[in-house]
């Protein structure tokens, strides 16, 4: 595991892997920002302001924790902090290996890493592709982001786009599912914050259940649907033409196209 790791750009989503790693037991003192407006980092997490002072503290690795469409303007100036001793971890949803090495030739492996906000409380699959890596660092790598709930390689790169669709960008629409759930039953009647409580407890035990069961979702929904009971009338609502898969197919369609298109981006 990268003993020292730079994050540049800490915001939501490096910011919430940052105190997931403190809240898993790691070493603050691992662990430096370069992030230059940053209102500051959680105690023993040094922040700098510039890649030179960056440079002076040293670092194995660095974790780029910007935005995507920063990355072409961005890389010349962080290049130094990426010469041929330090792996350079990418969160930059659609950006390839390929454009993250190019980014960064020098550094001596790259890594592609797609977590999401439940970092923070070690609950997030994290998926993983690299270029460079051995075997042994591999195994490093891939327990430096399992600490952060659930980290797996992803062989096929080509995939990459899709898995942060459902990984990465899937707490958002299960947000949006949560408060759409709470608002029908708002407008059918209930008091709209016992609904969001409500829908959000239901929503953390359902899917807790559905982790912890040997059983699949598809078979746990037909347990909660008692035969002639109430469930199975709003169930079959969901089914009725495939209407809830095939928005979601829609929707994971239009996120992953978005990956490719900043790809493209790039260039
Ligand atoms: N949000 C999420 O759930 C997920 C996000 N990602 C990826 O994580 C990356 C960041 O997204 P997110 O956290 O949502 O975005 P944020 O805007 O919250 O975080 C980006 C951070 O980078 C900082 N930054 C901007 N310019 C620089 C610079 N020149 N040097 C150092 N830091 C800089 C920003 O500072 P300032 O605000 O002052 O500009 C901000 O703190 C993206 O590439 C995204 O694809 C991946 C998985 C999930
Ligand atoms: O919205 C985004 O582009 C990033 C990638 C996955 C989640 N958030």
């Amino acid at each position: 595991m990268a003993s020292r790791l730079l994050l540049i750009g800490c915001g939501n989503m490096a910011g919430a892997m940052l105190a997931g790693w403190l809240r898993a037991g790691e070493d603050a003192g691992r662990f430096a920002v370069l992030d230059p407006a940053l209102s500051g980092t959680p105690d023993g997490v040094r922040l700098h302001r510039t890649p030179e002072q960056a440079a002076e503290a040293g670092h194995d690795a660095v974790l780029l924790g910007f935005k995507p469409q920063q990355l072409r303007a961005l890389a010349p100036t962080f290049q130094p902090l990426a010469g041929p001793q330090v792996a350079v971890h990418s969160l930059l949803g659609g950006i390839t290996l390929a454009q993250i090495a190019a980014a960064f030739p020098d550094a001596r492996a790259h890594v592609r890493v797609m977590p999401n906000l439940a970092s923070r409380i070690g609950r997030s699959p994290v998926i993983l592709a690299e270029r460079g890596l051995g075997e042994a660092e591999r195994e490093q790598v891939r327990l430096l982001y399992d600490a952060l709930g659930f980290a797996v390689w992803q062989a096929d790169e080509t995939r990459f786009d899709l898995v942060t669709a459902l990984a990465g960008s899937g707490p958002a629409f299960v947000y949006r599912f949560i408060d759409a759930l709470a608002g029908a039953a708002a407008d059918l009647g209930l008091d709209a914050d016992e609904a969001t409580r409500l829908a959000t407890v239901m929503v953390d035990g359902a899917a807790s259940l559905a982790a912890a069961s040997d059983l699949a979702p598809g078979e746990l929904a037909e347990r909660v649907a008692s035969p002639g009971g109430m469930t199975r009338e709003g169930m079959d609502v969901l089914d009725q033409g495939d209407a809830l898969r095939r928005l979601l197919t829609v929707t994971l369609r239009a996120t992953a196209d978005k990956g490719a298109a900043l790809a493209r981006e790039i260039g």
